[in-house]
């Protein structure tokens, strides 16, 4: 089939190089020329482990094009599908200035018939929106189908070609025999809704995650206090097939662009039917405290953080992405510089992102995660990445003013601390000081 994709961010980037690999004809559009431009150079704009190798091969098999010409992608493609940004607006709900000119875009070049799938996540009847909006400039037919995109920053191509479930919206049955068909490769689980129904079940999958995540930091949280192991706790109701482990990692709280926004976009598309999201309010509350935990627990091992020098690894919102929109390393950060620390930064394959996520003072941007932890008072581990569940603690400890260790991700066992001198606090699991009285498994690694 001819596919065209507008928006070549995690979404459309991925999803286009994908189909290109089964096969399609996919011509992928941006408005942001310089990144059609190093597309075309077979750059790849984000980290996103194995996508520019599986780029370059589509397109040096000519399967799979870049531009910002929005009319040629549209003349050539029977489906069009939409992955511009749905960001929050300063009240939470989803800001879809980029789908509106999107589909005003499509409209005025179209010459046929499209069908245009909606991959962007957006508030329940915003594909209805999409129709009216192209249905105002153009007679040709078209039918818009929402097919909420599942994916993963880290495992985005795995998650695309091994979906658990493809959602696709539609009422027309000539959508439902296309769509099916494009999909069929990817997927044995398809489920065919309505398309609000479509619409829903992204945003409540989403919000399902993040209470998960909330849940299991409270109960860390308590664990703390009643000398329990969450660890073993989450490994316990995990094993409850009702429950499932997934989700059940406690940390430091969910980031990223999307748990964030889209628990935001939840409440306030509930609130304008007049429903109060009690539960997912909560949720979101939850999440915004836990990030602190850190600053807390900095406080109880050094007392006054003023003038402490405070090192940090981790400032993606996960690991294995570079992606920084709402990491919780960018409030702790900004906190302890409030609180007169110098930080000290690291991350494997985030550092240029965060920089640019804002204007920090008193950050010393490092280019090593030993080079952050030399002479601080304190190492935060925020993002779990590898390099760091491998780090020579028993150095870094030396290298050290204090040996102070923050485990925001429950990466280290008791097994590796206890060779090591660190004042070791972790999340909902008992502290390593001085005297060790730790009784938690050495499971988390
Ligand atoms: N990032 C994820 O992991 C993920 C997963 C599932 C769903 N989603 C949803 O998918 C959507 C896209 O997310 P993303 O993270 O890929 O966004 P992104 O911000 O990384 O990329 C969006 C791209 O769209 C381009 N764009 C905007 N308007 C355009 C236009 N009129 N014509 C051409 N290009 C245009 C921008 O230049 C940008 O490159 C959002 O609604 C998001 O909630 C994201
Ligand atoms: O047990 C867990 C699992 C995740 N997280 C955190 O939750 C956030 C989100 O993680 P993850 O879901 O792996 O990453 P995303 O790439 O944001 O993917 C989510 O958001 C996407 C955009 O909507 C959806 O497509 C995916 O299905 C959904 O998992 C990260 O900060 C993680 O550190 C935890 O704290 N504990």
């Amino acid at each position: 089939m001819n596919i065209s994709v507008i928006g070549t961010g995690y979404v459309g980037l991925v999803s286009g190089v994908c189909f290109a690999d089964l096969g399609h004809k996919v011509t992928c559009v941006d408005k942001d020329i310089q990144k059609v431009m190093k597309l075309r150079n077979g750059e790849v704009p984000i980290y996103e482990p194995g996508l520019q190798e599986l780029m370059v091969k589509n397109a040096a098999a000519g399967r799979l094009s870049f531009t910002h010409d929005v009319p040629e992608a549209v003349q050539d493609a029977e489906i069009i599908i939409l992955a511009v940004g749905t960001p929050s607006l300063p009240n939470g709900e989803a800001n879809l200035q980029y789908i509106e000119q999107a589909a005003r875009e499509i409209a005025l070049a179209m010459n046929g018939y499209k069908i245009i799938m909606t991959k962007s996540t957006v508030p329940v009847g915003t594909n209805e929106h999409i129709r009216s909006i192209i249905a105002s400039l153009t007679e040709l037919p078209f039918d818009v189908a929402s097919v909420p995109e599942f994916l993963r920053e880290g495992s985005a191509i795995s998650d695309t070609f091994h979906p658990d479930r493809i959602v696709i919206g539609t009422d027309s049955e000539t959508v439902k025999e296309k769509l099916t068909e494009l999909h069929s490769k990817l997927a044995n689980n398809i489920l065919i809704t309505d398309v609000r129904s479509a619409e829903m079940i992204k945003y409540a999958s989403n919000a399902f995650l993040a209470t998960k995540i909330s849940f299991i930091n409270e109960i860390a949280n308590i664990c703390e206090k009643v000398g329990a192991d969450v660890t073993l706790v989450a490994r316990g109701m995990g094993y409850d097939r009702r429950i499932g482990s997934a989700f059940l990692s406690a940390g430091i709280g969910y980031g990223g662009s999307c748990f964030p926004k889209d628990t935001d976009a939840l409440i306030q598309i509930a609130g304008n039917v007049e429903y109060d999201f009690k539960l997912l309010k909560s949720v979101v509350n939850v999440n915004k405290d836990q990030r602190f935990n850190v600053i807390r627990k900095l406080q109880e091992a050094l007392g006054d953080l003023s003038g402490k020098t405070i090192a940090i690894w981790g400032l993606a919102f996960k690991p294995n992405t570079d992606d920084v929109r709402y990491a919780p390393a960018i409030e702790i950060i900004g906190e302890l510089t409030r609180l007169g620390c110098t930080v000290k930064a690291y991350d494997p394959v985030a550092m240029e992102n965060f920089r640019k996520s804002g204007n920090y003072e008193n950050v010393i941007w490092c280019d090593a995660m030993t080079s952050a932890a030399a002479d601080s008072d304190a190492l935060c581990l925020l993002t779990e990445w590898d390099e760091f569940k491998k780090a020579d603690l028993a150095y870094i400890e030396k290298i050290m003013n204090q040996p102070v260790l923050i485990d925001g991700r429950n990466v280290f066992t008791k097994d590796k601390i206890a060779l090591t001198n660190f004042h070791y606090y972790s999340v909902g699991r008992p502290n390593i000081n001085q005297v060790s009285q730790a009784i938690y498994s050495d499971a988390a690694v």
